[in-house]
């Protein structure tokens, strides 16, 4: 860094002084082209009521949903990240749901790709919304199977993308699961579709309202500790992320986001992939409410987001992404 002159030669304040100058000297910025929007889609009745964790976010179903489509093309957001809420007997301990071409998910990636061909569909593979205990992998004697496991995700993502997604997003945490998908997507005709791997997730606290709105916060048996990486850590992240990529991640994504800066910058700084962030349903829940609350003004949800931009994150993951891109497209070209 270069020598700084000192006081009164040097007044960090002169280029603070107006909105312009403000502007000409910004280190990074938030635009609407960094945001993918995850939607949660139902066929449980009920779809409009609000998720009582997530005041403002309500699950769509696969006929409304596409409107939620329309709205974040027009506000040009390039990617929607579908989330399922299966039915009951959709959740079982074999979890066959998961792949089955006409599941909640995959109906939903069909009717957005119909409607809106040009906005990209993101997945998530996880057994989660169809397993009857609530666990991204099967269920056997207690423990989390890994490898039987990955067959199962590899057929899921398979469907994803006959279904049409453009990007799967295995979120797992299961061993080998990128590699095979990798491979399958090659075998199979799907050599243009890209992966994301949820690369560094952490076993977190702030997924609690996600798994209300997926139904799977009830039933899960236990916690994801033997799985998702230990908060603590830092260097087992790297070598997560380091493997994804080697088993032919094209992107990788950090979560949750906000507590996980540090992790973001270490990923872009070592890695120079593209990489992402997802403010996750917790965090969510702890800005939106205190907004409510009036503890907090709404300012900070583009300051939150700007904080991932200079983390170093091409793109965050966020339950904000089309009002923030509404505040975006109104404020644009306002001094
Ligand atoms: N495996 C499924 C999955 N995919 C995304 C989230 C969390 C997203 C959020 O909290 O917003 C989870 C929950 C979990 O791992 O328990």
């Amino acid at each position: 860094m270069s020598p700084i002159a000192p006081f009164p030669m040097s007044r960090p304040r002169r280029l603070r002084r107006t909105p312009g100058l403000r502007a000409m000297v910004a280190e990074t910025a938030l635009s609407a082209d960094n945001l993918i929007w995850p939607v949660f889609v139902t066929e449980v009745a009920g779809a409009d009521i609000e998720i009582p964790s997530m005041p403002g976010v309500t699950r769509f179903t696969v006929d409304s949903v596409k409107a939620a489509a329309e709205r974040a093309a027009r506000l040009g957001i390039p990617a929607i990240c579908v989330f399922p809420h299966s039915d009951q007997e959709g959740k079982t301990d074999s979890c066959e749901r998961a792949w089955d071409p006409d599941n909640i998910g995959n109906r939903a990636i069909r009717a957005i790709k119909e409607a809106v061909p040009d906005l990209m569909v993101m997945t998530d593979i996880a057994l989660d919304p169809y397993n009857a205990n609530g666990h991204d992998g099967l269920v056997r004697d207690g423990e989390i199977v890994n490898d039987e496991t990955v067959e199962c995700l590899v057929r899921m993502g398979l469907a994803q993308a006959e279904a049409g997604a453009d990007i799967l997003g295995p979120s797992d945490m299961m061993d080998g699961r990128i590699g095979a998908l990798r491979a399958a997507l090659e075998q199979n005709g799907h050599s243009n579709v890209a992966i994301m791997s949820y690369a560094a997730k952490y076993a977190s606290g702030f997924y609690g309202p996600f798994r209300d709105a997926v139904g799977a916060g009830a039933r899960l048996v236990g916690d994801k500790k033997t799985y998702q990486i230990d908060p603590a850590n830092r260097d087992e992240a790297m070598r997560c992320v380091a493997r994804d990529l080697a088993e032919g991640a094209d992107m990788v994504m950090v979560k949750p986001g906000m507590p996980y800066l540090d992790i973001c910058r270490m990923v872009r700084d070592r890695f120079a992939a593209p990489t992402f962030a997802y403010q996750v349903s917790g965090e969510y829940a702890m800005l939106e409410g205190a907004i409510r609350q009036g503890w907090l003004s709404r300012d900070v949800v583009v300051e939150g987001l700007l904080a991932f931009r200079r983390a170093g994150c091409d793109g965050i993951l966020s339950y904000f992404a089309p009002d923030v891109a509404e505040a975006l497209a109104t404020t644009a070209g306002r001094g």
